[in-house]
């Protein structure tokens, strides 16, 4: 990690970007890369130019989800310019596991170094003109969500996406971002309940395996909105092993759709927040 990025830039580097929307979740491994991923590429075909900027430290997966892992990230006098996985530029990515010398390298940084590298990170990436930057956040509460929230507080983000699974113990820790995003003063853009339901690889029939509805019961509970709720498909998993983009892929299964949906949603804050400004 030998970058020494230009310091003070962060107001020139995200003065093209329109909208910031942050993906968190209360546990690890309930789809938040997923959902950050997949929610990019359903923006994008909206026809919006998109960033992801993958501050899970300690497990950055964007990359891999990508198809770019291995790629190195190049400075310029404004900064680090982003991968872009696609020759017309309409996707930009950056991500740790960019900095990382080896793939499985791991990040042993106290808090301190973690706030400074994710101050950074907002600031010092040339994004030029995007219309969503989509920050997946590390699982939990932790000082780096602090940071994150504090470092793009000036921009004023669109708001959080909250991830859940349907199990008890997913949606409890859901509970416990919702409040973080109100003590930070974050607004909540909603929540998504993933893994929701099985979809057969045989005949792509829903069945819902576990018991359903925790993460729209919390949404309510918090007076938040409900974004939907996305299957577990064994093809989304398989699609991302390989660096393949599911939505694109596969349009019409019942996990894009409800991504798509997410997106739509999305959208319709977004713009409702730019006649806003407007007025
Ligand atoms: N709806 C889904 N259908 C099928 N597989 C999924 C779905 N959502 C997530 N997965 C799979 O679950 C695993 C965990 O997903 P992901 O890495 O997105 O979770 P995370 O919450 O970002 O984890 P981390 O805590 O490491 O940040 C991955 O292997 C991913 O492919
Ligand atoms: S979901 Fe049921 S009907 Fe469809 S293939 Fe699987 S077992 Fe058969």
């Amino acid at each position: 990690m030998a970058l020494s990025p230009k310091a003070d830039s962060a107001a020139d580097n995200m003065s093209g970007v329109q909208h910031v929307v942050l993906i968190l979740s209360g546990k690890g491994g309930v789809g938040k890369s997923t959902v950050a991923a997949q929610l990019a590429l359903a923006l994008r075909q909206a026809g919006k130019k998109v960033g992801i900027l993958d501050v899970d430290l300690c497990g950055p997966s964007i990359p891999r989800m990508f198809d770019v892992e291995g790629h190195d990230v190049h400075q310029c006098p404004g900064g680090w310019v982003p991968v872009y996985p696609d020759q017309d530029q309409r996707l930009a990515l950056m991500s740790i596991g960019f900095l990382l010398q080896a793939r499985d390298d791991a990040v042993v940084w106290r808090g301190p170094k973690k706030n400074a590298m994710i101050k950074q990170f907002i600031g010092d990436v040339v994004w030029g003109e995007l219309d969503y930057l989509i920050i997946d956040t590390p699982p939990g509460t932790s000082d780096e969500h602090i940071s994150v929230v504090e470092n793009v507080r000036q921009y004023s983000p669109d708001g959080a996406v909250l991830v859940t699974t349907p199990q008890g113990v997913a949606v409890g820790d859901v509970r416990r971002e919702l409040t973080f995003c109100r003590k930070t003063k974050l607004p909540v853009l909603g929540v998504i309940e993933n893994m929701s339901g099985f979809v057969c690889p045989h005949c792509t029939e829903c069945t819902n395996v576990f018991s359903k509805g925790g993460g729209e019961a919390l949404a309510n509970q918090f007076n938040v909105p409900f974004l939907g709720c996305v299957p577990l498909d064994p093809q989304l998993t398989r699609s991302l092993e390989e660096g393949q983009r599911f939505v694109d892929a596969f349009p019409t299964s019942t996990a894009a759709q409800a991504i798509g949906r997410v997106a739509q949603t999305i959208l319709q804050r977004g713009e409702q927040q730019e006649n806003m400004d407007t007025s």
